[in-house]
């Protein structure tokens, strides 16, 4: 397997390298976005590790354009929590904060060694599944079923994470012109005075840098289907431009004097509001009544709660298979809990939930208290509180520093002795000081409840 690693330290890119090679991994170096870009049409990589700050970007919007579909762990020095639970929303598997444990590594690179190894090809045709038996998802599949053929202009809305580009693929699929390319492009990750020239295309010359002649993305979607994401983060002059094409048909490459017919099926999307942008004078309205002949609302996860249970299976089906691991069974309980959660990054962060949960889960099912504990830390993170894991570090780190890390012994221990005691007492209180309660809840036998009680100097009485 091939680990990409992405950061401009090279002390950081070195002792990585060092650990990985130990661990039997190639590793590719890179030190900024574009050398990963590259480095990524050369390798198949099975694991990434990324740093947050780059000299041309930011880690965390690259993890966001999608570009990196293998696991990915962010590395950064930064640990306010607001940046881990943003990214494990945009989909990053794990988030070390430097100076990270080299243990921590290597049991990471452990856990998803046999990605790629094992991938199966059935699993290419269940990677696009949509799934959904909502009401809302099945009125979406037959509009869908409608649309997909002809060659009609989809305007796709939704918040991010929703499966927008997913659906966009399935009408270029499902229709005629499948043969062809499905060109995708996120208008919001190309800066401004790019855009003009990746969509159109460009001629020698016509700017500082442009040192070749290059087709635009509207040529190499000829025949095909070209899929214009976040629309709604368009410059007003280029919108002028678009709507020209789409009413023409034909194309003019930036410093180009002929312009070329194209035979192009235009899907877009966007998460914002377009009416409400026009109003603010942000959207032309001419190309947006241009854009929306077909309009498909995609509805947040939190408004179609019937998807969650199914969703989830299928994307942990689809992990565990990625990762080449045993499949857990994902309990009732637990689903009942994905269920209830509000989703605010929807499929995207179940995805990442339920990927985390088949790496992380120990046992062969994923229980209720699994979920809590995935769901809890993310949650907690997102209000800026603490988790239980970044509290044990916290402490963990100042005892060692108060011991000196040369003294410290029995540190397991220690910290077991640290930890029992608080979850004891909960448990019995909970239980009203039910012994045998307390050994289901805590998943001990009675036996060793009663002599942890002992240990502790906890007396039963107290809590009956
Ligand atoms: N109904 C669904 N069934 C199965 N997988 C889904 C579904 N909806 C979304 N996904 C998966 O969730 C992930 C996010 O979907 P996608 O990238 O299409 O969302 P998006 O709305 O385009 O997001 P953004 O606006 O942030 O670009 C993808 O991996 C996609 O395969």
């Amino acid at each position: 397997m091939k680990a990409l690693v992405i950061d401009d330290d090279e002390g950081i890119r070195w002792i990585l390298d060092r650990v990985l090679q130990e661990e039997d991994l190639e590793v590719i170096q890179a030190g900024s976005i574009g050398e990963a870009e590259a480095a990524l049409l050369d390798h198949d990589i099975g694991i990434t590790f990324l740093d947050v700050y780059l000299p041309d970007g930011n880690g965390m919007d690259f993890l966001a354009t999608g570009a990196l579909t293998m696991p990915v762990v962010m590395l950064t020095a930064e640990t306010t929590f607001g940046h881990a639970a943003e990214a494990y929303r945009i989909g990053a598997m794990e988030y070390l904060p430097k100076p990270f444990d080299l243990d921590e590594v290597r049991q990471l690179v452990q856990r998803v060694r046999p990605v790629k190894e094992k991938l199966k090809p059935a699993h290419a045709e269940k990677k696009d599944l949509i799934i959904g038996r909502s009401q809302a998802m099945q009125n979406l599949f037959r509009t869908l079923g409608r649309v997909a053929a002809s060659d009609l202009t989809v305007l796709i809305t939704g918040e991010s994470g929703t499966g927008k580009e997913m659906v966009a693929k399935t009408l270029h699929e499902r229709s005629q012109r499948s043969d062809s390319a499905f060109i995708a492009i996120n208008t919001a990750a190309i800066p401004a005075e790019l855009l003009e020239s990746e969509l159109f295309g460009h001629e020698k010359g016509s700017f500082t840098g442009a040192d070749k002649t290059r087709e635009g993305r509207f040529e190499q979607a000829d025949g095909g289907t070209l899929f214009l994401d976040e629309i709604g983060d368009m410059p007003a002059a280029l919108q002028a431009k678009l709507l020209r094409v789409l009413e023409e048909g034909r194309v003019q490459r930036v410093g180009g004097s002929q312009s070329k017919t194209v035979n192009v099926r235009l899907l877009a999307a966007t998460h914002q509001h377009l009416p409400k942008k026009i109003a603010k004078g942000e959207f032309r309205e001419d190309l947006y009544y241009r854009l929306n002949v077909i309009p498909v609302h995609i509805p947040p996860l939190r408004e179609r709660r019937d998807d969650i249970h199914e969703l989830a299976n299928f994307l942990l089906d689809q992990a565990v298979e990625e990762l080449g691991m045993k499949a857990p069974i994902l309990l009732d309980d637990a689903a009942d809990l994905l269920s209830r959660h509000d989703w605010p990054g929807n499929v995207r962060e179940l995805k990442n939930v339920m990927r985390r949960l088949a790496v992380l889960t120990p046992g062969a099912s994923i229980t209720l208290s699994d979920v809590a504990l995935a769901l809890g830390n993310v949650d907690n993170m997102q209000k800026g509180e603490e988790t239980l894991s970044d509290a044990v570090t916290r402490c963990t780190r100042s005892y060692l520093n108060q011991l000196g890390y040369a003294q410290a012994i029995n540190l397991h221990q220690h910290l077991l002795e640290q930890v029992e005691p608080p979850l004891l007492v909960l448990a019995m209180e909970k239980c009203n000081g039910n012994q045998l309660k307390v050994a289901d809840m805590l998943g001990l036998n009675r036996n060793t409840v009663r002599k942890l009680l002992r240990k502790y100097d906890i007396d039963p009485q107290y809590f009956r």
